[in-house]
């Protein structure tokens, strides 16, 4: 990490990351690692409080989650989403459908759920089977119950400034800037990866909060020579290790939204984490990072769309 202390106004650092550094402009030599599941659980605790609100008003949000055919991972999500759900005293449901289900099946069940009063927020979970054109799919979903905000007339209103529902784990990502005091106005950020899940609404998420976003993709000649630029780096490739130290700016907010699982079975993100931590001001784990913050603003979406329904 550099040994230079200027003001955060000069060095692109927020406010905390400056005064984390010791008097004397000397570096501890690493940077400090966000915890994700602790912002998580306060961001989920307001949720709880804001839905025994909305129950008094006779409203308890309502959250359909579809999950299509046996892939391990996302079983685990979606059950760690419904227990999520419970904890905050959201309702939810979970549809588990046959991997072979025809497409037209799954379109129905969609449709029901959108006719569904008790149902405020639908989301199919990704990836669904082959078979499946998962774009007709999402688009199927009301887009007032899009609480994954994946649907295209959400992404559009997020690109012209008028977000209804912010796909979750960009929001959450936005969240532990906010947190970090990260300063984005005239900040450099940069987002390594252009899914229209993560990268694409990350990069107007950022914009919007006054940055300049540089958008990677898998084509970029000489990634680091943009990484190198970044104040705010943002890693969403599924590629381990695509980001190591060398490629960071020193002082940087490095997000890492990769979970990957390495030759040891351990849960790794696209980051070198260990020569990241010695050049970054502070850092994502995996896990414990970004992951959690995803199912927090999934509670968010789904308890906002049940706010608007009684302004109905
Ligand atoms: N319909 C959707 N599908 C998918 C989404 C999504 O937002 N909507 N995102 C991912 C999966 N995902 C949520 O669905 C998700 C992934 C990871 C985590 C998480 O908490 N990860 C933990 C580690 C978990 C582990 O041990 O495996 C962490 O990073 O700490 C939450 C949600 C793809 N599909």
């Amino acid at each position: 990490m550099s040994s230079s202390a200027a003001p955060a106004a000069s060095s692109g650092l927020s406010d905390r990351q400056d005064a984390q550094r010791a008097p004397g402009g000397q570096d501890s030599g690493l940077g400090r690692i966000i915890d994700g599941k602790a912002l998580s659980e306060s961001i989920r605790a307001d949720v709880a409080r804001r839905a025994r609100e909305l129950a008094a008003r006779g409203v308890v949000p309502g959250l359909a989650v579809v999950l299509v055919g046996d892939n391990p991972a996302s079983q685990v999500y979606v059950r760690n989403k419904a227990a999520a759900c419970e904890k905050a005293g959201l309702h939810s449901r979970v549809l588990r459908l046959a991997a072979d289900i025809s497409e037209q099946a799954l379109l129905e069940v969609v449709q029901e759920l959108n006719r569904d009063p008790a149902v405020h927020g639908i989301l199919v979970q990704l990836p669904l089977p082959p078979h499946m054109d998962a774009a007709k799919v999402i688009e199927t979903i009301a887009a007032d119950k899009d609480v994954d905000g994946f649907h295209v007339s959400n992404a559009g209103l997020l690109m012209t400034g008028k977000p209804l529902f912010r796909p979750c784990t960009p929001y959450g990502i936005m969240k532990i800037l906010e947190s970090e005091q990260v300063a984005l106005r005239g900040a450099e950020a940069v987002v390594v990866g252009a899914s229209n899940i993560v990268g694409k609404p990350m990069a107007m998420l950022l914009l919007a909060a006054g940055a300049t976003v540089t958008l990677c993709n898998s084509k970029t000649r000489d990634l680091g020579t943009q990484t190198r630029r970044a104040d705010v780096l943002v890693v969403a490739t599924g590629k381990p290790g695509i980001v190591t130290g060398d490629m960071i700016k020193p002082g940087a907010t490095v997000i890492d939204v990769g979970i990957n699982r390495n030759a040891d079975g351990k849960l790794v993100g696209d980051v070198d984490f260990e020569s990241a931590r010695r050049v970054a001001g502070a850092i994502t784990p995996v896990p414990g990072g970004v992951g959690p913050m995803t199912i927090a603003m999934l509670l968010v979406n789904t308890l906002e769309a049940a706010e608007r329904s009684l302004q109905h």
